[in-house]
């Protein structure tokens, strides 16, 4: 049954002169990918050593510095990943693998055995600390439970010094962190903390895993600031995230946790994790990106991220994931097209220094995507839509007065197929409505002659003969097919512009003319401009020619 008197509030942290709501992220915190470790846990097929490699590499060369790589104690790939790494010679000198295991001492054994022969490594030791798992998973008291905790930081730093060649760094956990009563959390940590002696210059990190995402973030970041200010010797350890997306929130956990004080955050790349997944490195990271701070990390190809953890995880990537998704920087409605095309335009023609263009929070180009997605055309889309397309991978730039026209033929095209046109299927239309004509309205020839401001013409359309007199060609024309047919042409607006430079210049004539009270679109192109001009004119009349009766004999066609 539906039924939400099922569940209970959860119970927030009292902290009231919290100070995390007036901070601002300035720069990134100490990344570590958990891809290798809690993406990998939550697979319905646990990555290869193939795969595991690649994304090592990966994150590698994204500018991961701490990378768990697994849970050597757990499985024999795991363990067969973390001696290749080592044996190869694999992790960078500056990269720090980490490796998680449970407050066992069998584990922990076999935790550093995996390990034997690195030069650096951290070793993630936890036990769960929350109500629940103390009363109906563990069934021990609080002491049992800081007990298996400073057990494991005993083990963990005993067989460390076993290995005295390797800089060990030592991470512990309380796994269902935001379960636990915040003083006990506090406790816990402190005596596991008293083991490893920091002040003796032991490296440590505190996690504070949302093992479960509970509660909304800034809840989180409550917990988070009272752990900090309560710990002992927070001045002497790194204070790391680990946020799940239970609630959609993970990410805004993790930067609300920063704000509270966090040095440190651990997530996945794209989110991948248990359940709805880990905080999304990504996300987090093109969050900070995009407010001008340096993410620390290379989110540069997003595509190449894109294929390796699509290979890696064999699940696919949401089109509309937070910055990588594939439809996030399109826009298929009119008004945001239309609105994206002139501000772009601005933004170029500006030269402005920073971007600021309507509904792309950042240039797309930045994370190895093209223009090309950004505009698509389907039936929501409007003339701003169509106009770039045709600009964009044509070079067609048609005046103002001619996109709702060519607007109305797309629509109707994508009305009637109901689905995305190409921008092939936009040229086609194009071609169709205002370019194409039949060869009996081609222009094959024309003579001008001028006399006091007058022109006399002759024009071979097809292959017949016309004459007409004007102000100019243009106007030479209308004359001439006003005579032969009966009619009246006016020329409602009419746009000229080269396109192209230098020996390859074409003009591009755009006209619209009224024929019988009926208005006519049309576009030609030549290396002549008045031919150009000439040609729009006949295609346009082409539209309408059938409609149009020709004049009794003893007009002035010429045979
Ligand atoms: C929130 C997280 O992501 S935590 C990480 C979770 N990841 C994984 O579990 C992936 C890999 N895990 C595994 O392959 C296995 O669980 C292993 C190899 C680690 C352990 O395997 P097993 O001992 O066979 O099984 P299992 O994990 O069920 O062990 C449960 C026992 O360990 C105890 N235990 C569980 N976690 C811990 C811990 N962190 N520290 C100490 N003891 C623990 C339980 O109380 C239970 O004890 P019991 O046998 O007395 O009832
Ligand atoms: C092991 C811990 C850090 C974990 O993955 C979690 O609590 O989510
Ligand atoms: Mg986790």
């Amino acid at each position: 049954m539906f039924d939400h008197k099922k569940y209970r509030r959860f119970e927030t942290v009292r902290l009231t002169d919290r100070t995390w709501p007036d901070q601002e992220i300035n720069k990134a915190p100490d990344w570590c990918s958990v891809d290798l470790r809690d993406g990998n846990q939550a697979l319905v097929n646990p990555m290869s050593v193939a795969q595991k490699t690649r994304m090592f590499n990966l994150l590698v060369k994204l500018g991961f510095k701490e990378i768990e790589v697994g849970f050597p104690s757990a499985s024999q790939p795991d363990f067969d990943f973390v001696r290749k790494l080592i044996e190869e010679d694999r992790i960078p000198d500056d990269v720090t693998i980490q490796v998680l295991t449970q407050a066992r001492e069998a584990l922990i054994k076999r935790t550093y055995e995996a390990l034997a022969g690195v030069k650096r490594a951290n070793v993630h030791v936890y036990n769960s600390t929350s109500i629940v798992q103390r009363e109906q998973v563990f069934n021990m008291s609080r002491d049992e439970i800081k007990a298996i905790a400073t057990q494991g930081a005993r083990w963990v730093r005993d067989y460390a010094a076993q290995y005295p060649a390797t800089a060990w760094e030592f991470q512990y956990s309380p796994e269902s962190f935001t379960g636990t009563e915040i003083d006990y959390a506090v406790e816990v940590c402190d005596a596991v903390i008293a083991e490893w002696k920091p002040e003796n210059g032991q490296k440590i990190v505190i996690n504070l895993p949302a093992t479960v995402e509970m509660s909304s973030p800034n809840v989180y970041a409550d917990q988070i600031e009272y752990f900090c200010r309560h710990l002992k010797q927070r001045d002497k350890i790194r204070i790391s995230l680990h946020t799940h997306n239970d609630r959609g929130c993970g990410v805004a956990a993790a930067e609300l946790g920063v704000m509270a004080g966090a040095d440190r955050v651990e997530g996945t790349l794209i989110g991948n994790g248990e359940r709805t997944g880990n905080m999304d490195i990504v996300t987090m990271g093109m969050n900070l990106y995009s407010q001008g701070i340096d993410p620390e990390l290379d989110f540069s190809n997003i595509p190449e991220i894109i294929d390796v953890v699509e290979y890696c995880t064999e699940l696919p990537v949401a089109a509309r994931h937070p910055w990588a998704g594939e439809l996030v920087y399109t826009a298929f409605s009119g008004s945001h097209q239309d609105a994206i095309r002139k501000s772009v335009n601005y933004h170029t023609e500006h030269q402005q220094t920073h971007w600021n263009v309507a509904y792309l929070p950042i240039d797309p180009r930045d994370i190895g995507r093209e223009y090309e997605a950004v505009i698509r055309i389907n039936s929501q889309s409007g003339k701003g839509g169509v106009a770039l397309v045709l600009e964009r991978d044509f070079g067609i730039e048609l005046p103002k007065w001619m996109h709702a026209p060519l607007s109305q033929q797309v629509q109707q095209a994508a009305e009637t197929q109901g689905v995305e046109l190409s921008a092939a299927t936009i040229k086609t239309i194009y071609e169709q409505s205002l370019v194409n004509v039949p060869t009996q309205w081609q222009l094959n020839d024309y003579e001008l002659q001028t006399d006091a401001n007058q022109v006399s013409a002759q024009f071979t359309i097809g292959e017949t003969s016309f004459v007409g007199q004007g102000a100019g060609a243009l106007e030479a024309l209308c004359d001439a097919l006003a005579t032969q047919y009966q009619c009246e042409i006016e020329v409602s607006h009419f746009d000229e512009h080269s396109i192209g430079a230098g020996t390859d210049a074409q003009a591009l004539a755009s006209i619209c003319v009224a024929i019988n009270g009926t208005l006519e679109y049309a576009v030609a192109t030549n290396e002549d401009t008045s031919a150009a001009a000439l040609q729009a004119m006949l295609t346009a009349f082409s539209r309408q020619a059938a409609k149009v009766e020709p004049r009794e004999q003893g007009t002035e066609q010429v045979a």
